[in-house]
């Protein structure tokens, strides 16, 4: 029988993993013991979702391989442009990144090769494509023709030329691929939970990332970092920065891209991006975004004790770039794919239902009264 309940299940250990360490006293977060900070100062996302997929860091013939693999998987099935095509224009990006990939399953084609290594190349499929799906969604919304995926060049550069018909300068390229990386696992977060819920069900891997996107795209999770930006927009101005926000916390209300159910500490995360939205203001000559997230850092501080997570200068980094704000939280999605598929992965090699049980706190047992007795 159930013994206790934590509400939210904090500091529940709910299964092991070998992929990522999260101390949250300390604010340490390694993949496979790999230092986050290590990693966005010197890797790149292809090698980090090959660090998650296979428990090491590759060689160049392992990563130049891999590269080729994602640049070979980055079409999309015409049906599913298609079936992009009959959504309605006003559809969130979210969804359609979700229904695009459940759709996926269907052009499969091996779906009942469920061995270790399809699985694994499933992975590196659905995080080669993921952009696609994203960039043809802003291009079918408009109007306009999707822009075909490079032949060549990385996942964030095919990006930003996928979204815009335009190569990137090195330097908006090599933010996006910052970001990438940073975003790429968390362990046991909500999205990555769902999606191990589902793959120990030994459904798909398809199945499972579809649970994964829908879970990343509420405002308590990835949604945030949306919201963030529409906050900073409500704001306008950095003068009004600290009476907006001392209005929201006095009536009680959240403010996106603060706190963390894990960190008590400075999420080394938000530590690069803080830097990054103060390099893109100082080279755009308008530090207006980040001088407003400046203060907004400080009074939630100094008032709630609490620090920015992941979403909070994500969200003035991708809007100085000039991505589209609904994008923000799909571009998340784009990175935790790698995380998402290594814990399916890993999931699926040790696995066991997860099945939790539930306080029973409804009536006693009930007379079932027939319906024309009922007031
Ligand atoms: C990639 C990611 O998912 S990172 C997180 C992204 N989400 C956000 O940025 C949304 C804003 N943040 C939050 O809602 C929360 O901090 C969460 C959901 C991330 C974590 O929440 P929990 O660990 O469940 O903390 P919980 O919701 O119990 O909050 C504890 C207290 O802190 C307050 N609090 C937590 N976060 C915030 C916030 N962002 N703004 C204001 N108050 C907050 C709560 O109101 C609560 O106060 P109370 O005890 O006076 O009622
Ligand atoms: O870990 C969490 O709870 C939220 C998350 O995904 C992250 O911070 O990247």
């Amino acid at each position: 029988m159930p013994t206790a309940t934590t509400d939210g299940l904090e500091d529940i250990v709910a299964t092991h993993s070998r992929i990522c360490d999260l101390d949250g006293q300390l604010g340490k977060l390694t993949y496979y013991g790999v230092d986050i900070h290590d990693l966005a100062l010197h890797s790149s996302f292809e090698e980090t979702a090959y660090l998650l997929w296979n428990g090491v860091l590759p060689t160049r013939t392992q990563l130049e391989d891999l590269r080729l693999r994602l640049r070979a998987h980055r079409a999309l099935p015409g049906q599913i442009l298609e079936l992009m095509h009959l959504l309605p224009t006003s559809t969130a990006p979210m969804d359609v990144l979700r229904t695009a990939i459940s759709a996926l399953s269907a052009f499969d084609g091996h779906l009942d090769d469920t061995s270790a290594s399809a699985n694994h190349r499933r992975a590196e499929r659905l995080t080669a494509v993921m952009p696609t799906i994203v960039t043809s969604w802003e291009h079918i919304r408009h109007g306009r023709a999707p822009i075909m995926p490079l032949s060549d060049h990385d996942h964030a550069t095919n990006f930003l030329y996928m979204l815009t018909g335009k190569m990137p300068d090195d330097y908006t390229a090599h933010v996006l691929d910052v970001a990438l990386v940073l975003h790429a696992d968390h362990e046991l977060n909500a999205s990555t939970f769902a999606a191990r819920v589902t793959a120990a069900t030994l459904a798909d891997m398809y199945a499972s990332i579809s649970s994964a996107v829908g879970t990343l795209s509420g405002p308590l999770h990835g949604g945030a970092n949306e919201q963030v930006i529409r906050m900073l927009l409500r704001i306008g101005e950095v003068n009004n920065a600290r009476t907006y926000i001392e209005g929201a916390l006095a009536r009680k209300e959240r403010v996106m891209g603060f706190g963390h159910r894990v960190y008590r500490t400075e999420d080394p995360r938000a530590s690069h991006l803080r830097e990054i939205s103060k390099e893109l203001g100082q080279r755009s000559g308008d530090s207006k975004w980040f001088e407003m997230s400046q203060i907004v850092e400080r009074v939630v501080k100094e008032q709630k004790g609490l620090y920015a997570n992941v979403d909070f200068y994500s969200a003035s980094v991708y809007y100085m770039m000039g991505l589209p704000i609904d994008l923000d939280t799909p571009i998340f999605a784009c990175s935790r794919v790698a995380g998402w598929t290594a814990h399916v992965l890993e999931q699926y090699a040790h696995n066991r239902l997860i099945r939790p049980r539930a306080e029973y706190e409804g009536p006693k047992l009930t007379p079932y009264l027939p319906l024309d007795e009922r007031s």
